[in-house]
């Protein structure tokens, strides 16, 4: 059966890297069926909205969608809930996408591109299982209050349900269960969370050890301070292996384990719901308007996303291996963009990389 695939290039470098990820895909897997939506600031300039409920309507009906980056500078005046950020969000929510799978994986070749030394970050190879559909992003109330005295106050609300938090945890020791033997002083899933000032930390790590307990109580499994995993993830990053975290502190250490890989633009994310819906891919990154419209941006992320794309919705392993070891062969030849030290743009690392599929 046609297997369809949605391309949403958003903004900024989104445009740029999903271009070159669909190159690739255009190589691997020409059968697939794509189609193309405005997201974001794009959408919004057209529409007024930044996901309007026809593109919607097609990510629903697609069986994987490639998400570029959505945001910028442009749109910081636009009312909060018209911003691109908030279209995202939106989508993620609508498509019920919860598990968001990050994996931060240093390529040997890349294993001196890292601002941490050679011997911490060769054969790093760590997956972070965000949260990506419930806590402090989405939670109510939340605005910014007029106090009447020249003062405003800020608010938003962290929470989470059991069943939140459940669900993704599961996710977690699933994938755990299928990457025995990595990590060191942390050989499993290793939950963050701040139960030791937060409510809803009380209640995450509660509920990851309940569930361990019922379903997985042979896997091992760690409870650690998030800002504690953040110093972790610098101080000795290859002890770990399965990273479990709610929306906010798992955005935050994704970013930064990315830096341990070489580059922002080399880590890919799969954001996955129920089985047999349609999972979400994007690069971390954001849209990088410092750099967009220069051909500069770093392809890898959005190229392995799509990798991904055909790994965990299309059932297409051979494809996304074909992708996988090409981008590592391309890096091994020299291919660099400028965030890994080299001068190659955008589609010239596009073309390295199909030139080793
Ligand atoms: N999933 C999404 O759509 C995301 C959107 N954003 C949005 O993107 C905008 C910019 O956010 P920032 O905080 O600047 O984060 P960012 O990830 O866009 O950029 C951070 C730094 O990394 C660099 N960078 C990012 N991707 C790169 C790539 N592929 N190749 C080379 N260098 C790369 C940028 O040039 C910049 O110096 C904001 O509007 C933000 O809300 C941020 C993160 C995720
Ligand atoms: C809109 C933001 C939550 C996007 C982001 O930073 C991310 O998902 O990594
Ligand atoms: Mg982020």
């Amino acid at each position: 059966m046609t297997q369809t695939f949605l391309l949403l290039p958003g903004d900024g470098i989104g445009p740029e890297v999903t271009e070159q990820a669909r190159r690739v895909l255009d190589v691997v897997a020409p059968d697939l069926k794509f189609s193309e939506g405005l997201f974001g600031g794009a959408s919004y300039d057209v529409h007024g909205v930044p996901l309007t409920d026809e593109v919607l309507n097609q990510a629903r009906q697609s069986d994987a969608i490639l998400m570029g980056a959505v945001g910028g500078p442009k749109w910081a005046k636009v009312a909060r809930n018209l911003r691109p950020e908030m279209g995202l969000l939106k989508l993620r929510k609508e498509l019920d996408v919860y598990a968001n799978l990050r994996p931060a994986f240093c390529f040997p070749a890349l294993a001196d591109a890292s601002s941490l030394k050679r011997e911490f970050v060769e054969g790093l190879d760590i997956m972070i299982v965000r949260e990506l559909t419930s806590g402090v992003y989405f939670g109510e109330p939340r605005g910014i209050d007029d106090l009447g005295n020249g003062e405003r106050k800020g608010y938003d609300n962290a929470c989470y349900t059991s069943s939140e938090i459940r669900r993704v945890a599961r996710v977690a020791f699933e994938i755990a269960k299928g990457r025995k033997g990595k990590g060191g002083a942390y050989p499993g899933v290793t939950s963050t969370d701040k139960s030791n000032v937060m409510e809803s930390g009380v209640l995450w790590r509660e509920e990851v050890t309940k569930l361990h307990q019922e379903e997985f109580a042979n896997e091992p499994l760690d409870h650690i301070l998030a800002d504690a995993m953040a110093m972790q993830l610098v101080k000795k990053p290859k002890d770990v292996n399965v990273i479990l975290a709610d929306n906010l502190f798992g955005d935050i250490l994704s970013d930064e384990a990315s830096q341990l890989t070489g580059s922002i633009g080399m880590l890919p994310s799969a954001a996955l719901g129920e089985p047999g819906t349609p999972g979400l891919y994007e690069p971390v990154h954001g849209s990088a308007p410092d750099i967009a419209g220069k051909g500069l941006a770093n392809p890898c992320a959005a190229i392995l996303s799509a990798e991904m794309a055909l790994r965990w919705s299309l059932d297409r392993a051979d494809a996304a291996d074909r992708i996988w070891n090409a981008v590592g062969k391309a890096l091994e030849d020299g291919a660099r963009t400028a965030d890994l030290g080299g001068s190659m743009s955008t589609a010239q690392m596009g073309d390295a990389i199909i030139a080793a599929l």
